[in-house]
């Protein structure tokens, strides 16, 4: 894995920076645009003064099936991480599943196995169309085909998502499944929803930002204790008129005949945890998965078949039993720095810690080198980020700003939470303030990196907060009965922005012949920067020599 010295770039003197602005797109209208609402006069000047190109942030462009499909952080620092598409998680499982593939593999094998023997076989996981953490398509066709082969009981816990679809979509994906699974139920077939809640209220933590998610989850659909319901439906109305809550935050709850759940995970269950993607997946498979297990008091661990959908971490290999192989992404721009012996730093608050890490790497926890990298991570706040918008933005800038200034660190990178997370709340206005807190940071940050005669990227992973209302199909903003804008929380199509800024004559220049260019172009023009020529097979760079 030796880089090539480039005859062409000559090494930056200074540090090289990638800040990635979670979320932050360029959205081509005006309305719901949280980031040019804003006043960001120093992003602005950036864009306005240094080389700055868009780059495509979703779709095809990162490995999603369609150029329909949002991007989000893991196919994005996916793609910055490798210098590559790949094919994604999303991918993957739809063409495991219509090949047939999926079915064949032991994982499954061992699932139907376990519950033809008499257990009840649970699904878990994300209930909506997003394609950012699962598909719902996919949870129908194992419960059709689990059927086929002979199972006799089948229970569902479903996530609300409200986050990657519309805010209070619950109900239209929620009561269309119900008539389907009466449409499936049978005297030999035994189907129906046993649990669920808000998603960013049980069960999908990440980054172990806050394990009492994940206990919560835990009591719900293991050991069904909590508000019991008659429905899914009746759950998620009474919810809603007791409170002003979105989807994604509704509290968790039980579905129960006579006073008794419908379905608790028992010995000699199997359990599929249905979504593809491995950040908030990862804690509940620990939960599953490890015999010693401290993070919170699980009760008797029940001897049940787990698997995931894919594997989630490939260092810890978690969990052990998975249904789909996920994407081999090798040699990772990462990689390529530590046998090369340059130094790196990567920094963000919880939230995004992993993305700069664990996605960055190719969906790898672990380091490549111990002694070259340095991976630092700001406790994120836990509460919701409307009330806190600016979130960890100045506590990153001032850890990393020492960092460049150490002269230890040749590559840095940093993840800014705050267009994504604030994003996500569906709050314009602080969505605005979190751009605000941003640009501020750009301002202390970006003069010590010139200072230190290094080059900042200012880019994103996909767009968020640029649109912050949904829109009709025609492009309309959409309102409620009183008129006012409805909320969008989920990603966007829009391109985001990349800015080189560096000292004066850098001795390069934007190519402006890769009119499609997208994330996966800018790790090559990283290792360019560095001094390297990329691997031939990595996407071209951005840049070309003067
Ligand atoms: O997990 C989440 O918060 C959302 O589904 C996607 O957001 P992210 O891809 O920016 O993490
Ligand atoms: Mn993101
Ligand atoms: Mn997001």
């Amino acid at each position: 894995m030796k880089l090539a010295k480039s005859s062409r770039f000559p090494a930056c003197p200074g540090p090289v920076v990638t800040i990635v602005l979670d979320g932050v797109g360029i959205s081509p209208r005006e309305d719901g645009d949280a980031v040019k609402a804003a006043r960001t006069p120093n992003l602005d000047r950036y864009m306005a003064s240094y080389p700055m190109t868009k780059l495509l942030a979703h779709g095809t462009a990162v490995g999603m099936p369609s150029d329909e499909d949002m991007g989000n952080s893991e196919v994005g620092h996916n793609a910055f991480g490798a210098g590559r598409v790949f094919a994604q998680g999303a991918k993957l499982v739809a063409e495991s599943i219509s090949s047939g593939h999926l079915w064949q593999g032991h994982a499954w094998h061992e699932v139907v196995a376990t519950a033809k023997q008499g257990g009840t076989l649970h699904f878990l996981g994300l209930f909506s169309d997003g394609n950012v953490h699962s598909h719902i398509d996919h949870l129908k066709a194992m419960i059709e085909q689990a059927k086929q082969e002979g199972v006799a009981k089948v229970r569902l816990h479903i996530l609300l998502d409200g986050r990657d679809v519309g805010e209070t979509s619950a109900l239209d994906y929620v009561d269309p499944f119900e008539a389907y699974l009466n449409g499936l139920r049978s005297p030999e077939f035994d189907v129906a929803i046993a649990s669920g809640g808000g998603r960013m209220q049980i069960t999908m933590d990440r980054y172990e930002a806050d394990w009492s998610m994940v206990k919560r989850g835990w009591d719900i659909h293991v050991l069904g204790l909590g508000r019991q319901f008659a429905s899914a439906h009746e759950a998620i109305e009474t919810f809603r008129s007791e409170a002003n809550v979105i989807d994604q935050d509704l509290p968790g709850f039980v579905i129960a005949k006579d006073g008794k759940p419908l379905g608790t995970i028992v010995d000699g269950d199997a359990v599929v945890f249905f979504n593809f993607r491995g950040d908030r997946a990862i804690e509940i498979s620990r939960a599953f998965t490890e015999a010693q297990f401290s993070p919170f008091e699980r009760g008797p661990l029940p001897k049940v078949t787990y698997a995931g959908m894919m594997q989630y971490d490939g260092d810890t290999k978690l969990p052990p039993r998975f249904l789909v192989e996920p994407p081999t992404i090798d040699r990772t721009l990462g990689e390529y720095l530590a046998k090369n012996g340059i130094t790196q730093y990567a920094i963000s608050e919880t939230q995004k810690f992993g993305h700069v890490t664990y996605f960055w790497n190719g969906n790898r926890s672990g380091k490549f080198d111990e002694a070259l990298e340095t991976y630092v991570e700001i406790p994120s706040d836990v509460v919701p980020f409307e009330q806190r918008p600016w979130m960890k933005c100045a506590e990153i800038t001032d850890t990393l700003i020492a960092a460049v200034r150490s002269g230890k660190y040749r590559y840095l990178r940093v993840n800014y939470a705050n267009g994504d997370m604030v994003g996500h709340t569906g709050n314009f206005e602080a969505a605005v303030t979190a751009m605000q807190g941003l640009d501020l940071q750009l301002a202390r940050l970006i003069p010590v990196i010139l200072e230190m005669n290094g080059t900042a990227i200012i880019t994103a992973d996909h767009g968020n907060a640029d649109e912050m209302y949904e829109l009709d199909k025609k492009g309309n903003v959409t309102r409620n009965a009183e008129g006012r804008t409805k909320a969008k929380t989920s990603h966007t199509l829009n391109p985001v922005p990349f800015v080189l800024v560096s000292g004066e004559n850098p001795g390069f220049k934007l190519r402006q012949d890769l009119p499609k260019a997208g994330l996966s172009n800018v790790a090559a023009t990283i290792l360019n920067l560095l001094g390297f020529d990329a691997p031939e097979d990595y996407d071209p760079s951005l840049i070309e020599a003067n």
